[in-house]
């Protein structure tokens, strides 16, 4: 993510406002550090650095763009408010002609009552007119307010398909990672946004169009002065516009710390330790201060902008004066005859209208589209990292699962995590990876997985090269409990089958063999009730509850390699015996690969892999390994000595 303090973003404005927030330096007055930009703010440099000059050469890409999408949403839908919007702009046009004829009639010479009745048939045609261009607005209006949701969910679901399809590595670069935050939090939002002011915008047109045609037609000189009276305003709402934009740029280091702690504030995982350090007024103190900076600015903020509205009121006043003078003049010298001013002051207004809507939609529009850009540029690059389909069928099982000289660095590292790393993984083993924080062991169990690719070295399952088979398919053949499972806020009964059909019988199989019997039987809708506090009668679990939870899921899976990655790390001593036991029961010709830091349950594996710094230090059983004195057994007798420490009658020596 960007970050603003001490790195200029080179897009901040030059002169500084007098009215503009000062910028705090980090530390001072504040307890929240730099914070990067939050993703709905992206783009403020860029907007404050654009001017409507630079917006407009963007626009006619940013309108195309909208409009694929619609049409991809729903042609009917797309086509419908494009054609009613072209026609109620035409009927507007018309309305305003068939004006002129309202007043040449009533400005005619003859008694009242004859001229208000030769007035009649241009007085129906104006109220004709009227009418249809108000139904065709409402079907445009309606058209359009269908196509919102439609973009919406083509946009999100093109949104997730990709993202749980990339390729895992995906995840571990940071900039892949912002460019997806990019395009979740505010770019999947501002799709449909972008199709409405597309829409505005062509409406504008359509409208200003409509109202320079009808003064065309009335007399060209009156087209000028459409522009002379709208270029005011124009130039006011766009500065408005922009100082709204200065002042949220300018602010946003505040509103990001202000966020932060408004956060913390109303975190139920922060709730405990404000209530127990006694917080609450030191948080508040910090929020109230960072909020009456930005009540300043934006007090500020509200005095300019009242100012440059009303400039543009007396700018535009005076312009509308001049035209009403240059009416004034076609009328004197016989330019123009009085009926045909009387129409030119009412398209004169229909225009202006129509022009600040127009300059407000471009506006929004290359604001919108400068967020919607972050989602299509991160749907392009997440299809690049979709991994390519692979031809050869995956293997169901497998006899022998190797890796060679396997290397593997994650994408920013400056490291390698593993180095040179080879491994062999009989069926049926239990097989286990020890070593200390950092060392490989999970690096070296998702690419024996799949679910990395390693860049040097190659894994086989049998004589199938991994990086050669389905995926997908492969994925089925494997169970895994991460060492980071996932509490999904779904019912226990999901939480266990997760990725596979329930089936009752089998969830209640593998819940027993897991230990999670215990744990969800006592629940008031037993399997069905929904594990998350968050939703209306959802149960909340303990650490270890929840990992036997996750070791029920891998159970059930019913796969012939159970990857096991530090399972009873939340576990109290009796759970954590039980689950080795249940473990060893539930492999019964399974093939387990287990990472643990508890060394004595290792004492019941096959063969023992020690890492150590990305490379395999020691291997073999673990009665060898013990009686060799290497790394595992100096590891295995440091636990071993704690454990004979604490069950001493003395106990541990008192510390000095
Ligand atoms: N997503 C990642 N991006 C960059 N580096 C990573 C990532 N995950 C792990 N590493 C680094 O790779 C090395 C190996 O990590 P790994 O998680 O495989 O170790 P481990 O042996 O499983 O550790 P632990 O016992 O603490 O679980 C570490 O130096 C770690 O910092």
């Amino acid at each position: 993510m960007r970050r603003l303090w001490g790195k200029p973003t080179g897009r901040e404005p030059a002169g500084k406002d007098p009215g503009e927030a000062p910028e705090p330096s980090p530390g001072e007055g504040s307890v929240v550090g730099e914070v990067t930009l939050h993703p709905w703010q992206a783009h403020l440099g860029e907007l404050a650095a654009t001017g409507l000059a630079g917006m407009s050469r963007r626009l006619p890409t940013l309108v195309g763009a909208a409009i694929r999408l619609a049409w991809r949403a729903s042609r009917f839908d797309t086509v419908v408010t494009v054609l009613l919007n072209l026609a109620a702009g035409v009927f507007t046009a018309y309305g305003l002609l068939a004006t002129a004829g309202v007043l040449s009639a009533l400005f005619a010479g003859g008694p009242t009552p004859d001229r208000v009745r030769a007035a009649l048939p241009s007085l129906a045609l104006v109220a004709g007119a009227a009418a249809l261009r108000s139904g065709l607005q409402a079907g445009a209006g309606w058209a359009q307010a269908r196509l919102k949701p439609k973009v919406n969910r083509i946009v999100e679901t093109r949104l997730f398909e990709l993202t749980t399809r990339v390729d895992l590595t995906a995840f571990d670069d940071t900039d892949f990672h912002d460019a997806m935050h990019r395009a979740r939090q505010r770019g999947l939002y501002e799709a449909s946004a972008v199709v409405q002011e597309a829409i505005d915008i062509l409406t504008g047109v359509v409208g200003v169009t409509a109202a320079a045609g009808a003064l065309g037609v009335l007399h060209p000189v009156l087209l000028p002065l459409l522009l002379l009276t709208a270029v005011p305003d124009g130039w006011a709402a766009a500065r408005v516009a922009r100082m709204r934009y200065l002042t949220i740029f300018t602010l946003s280091p505040v509103r990001r710390r202000k966020w932060v702690l408004a956060d913390l504030m109303a975190d139920r995982d922060s709730a405990a330790e404000i209530r127990a350090f006694t917080m609450r007024g030191f948080l508040g103190r910090e929020h109230d201060h960072l909020a009456a900076e930005e009540c300043r600015v934006h007090v500020a903020l509200a005095r300019r902008q009242t100012v440059a509205l009303v400039l543009g009121e007396i700018a535009g006043g005076v312009a509308s004066g001049g035209v009403y003078v240059a009416l004034g003049a076609l009328l004197a010298t016989g330019a123009v005859p009085l009926a045909v001013a009387g129409t030119a002051v009412l398209a004169i207004r229909t225009g202006k209208t129509s022009l600040a809507s127009l300059l407000y939609a471009v506006n929004q529009c290359y604001e919108s589209g400068l967020y919607f850009a972050d989602y299509l540029d991160f749907c392009a690059e997440a299809e690049r990292r979709v991994p390519e389909e692979r031809p050869a069928t995956a293997p169901v099982t497998f006899d022998l699962i190797t890796a060679e000289d396997v290397w593997f660095t994650y994408p920013g590292a400056d490291e390698p995590s593993l180095r040179g790393v080879s491994v062999r993984i009989r069926a049926g083993q239990v097989v286990a990876l020890v070593g200390e924080n950092g060392s490989g062991k999970t690096t070296l169990a998702k690419i024996l997985a799949g679910l990395y690719r390693p860049d040097e070295g190659e894994v086989h399952w049998d004589a199938n090269l991994l990086s050669e088979v389905d995926l997908e398919r492969l994925r089925e053949s494997i169970a895994m409990i991460p060492q980071d499972y996932t509490h999904w806020p779904m019912t226990a009964r999901h939480n266990i089958a997760m990725g596979r059909a329930p089936d009752d019988r089998l969830i209640t199989e593998a819940a027993r063999a897991s230990g999670a019997d215990e744990v969800v039987e006592p629940l008031p809708n037993g399997y069905g009730t929904l594990l998350d506090r968050r939703f209306k009668d959802g149960h909340e679990l303990s650490g270890g509850q929840w990992q036997r939870i996750a070791v029920a899921r891998g159970f059930y899976r019913d796969a012939p390699l159970l990857i096991c990655d530090e399972p009873t790390a939340a576990l109290d001593a009796r759970a954590e015996h039980a689950l080795f036991d249940r473990i060893r029961g539930h492999a019964d010709g399974r093939t387990v690969l287990l990472i643990t830091h508890r060394l004595a349950s290792v004492r019941h594996a096959d063969q023992v892999y020690v890492l150590d710094r990305g490379r395999v230090v020691e291997e073999g059983p673990p009665a060898e390994l013990l009686a060799a004195g290497g790394v595992f057994s100096e590891l295995y007798d440091l636990q071993a000595q704690a454990y004979r420490l604490q069950e001493s009658p003395s106990g541990p020596a008192p510390r000095r």
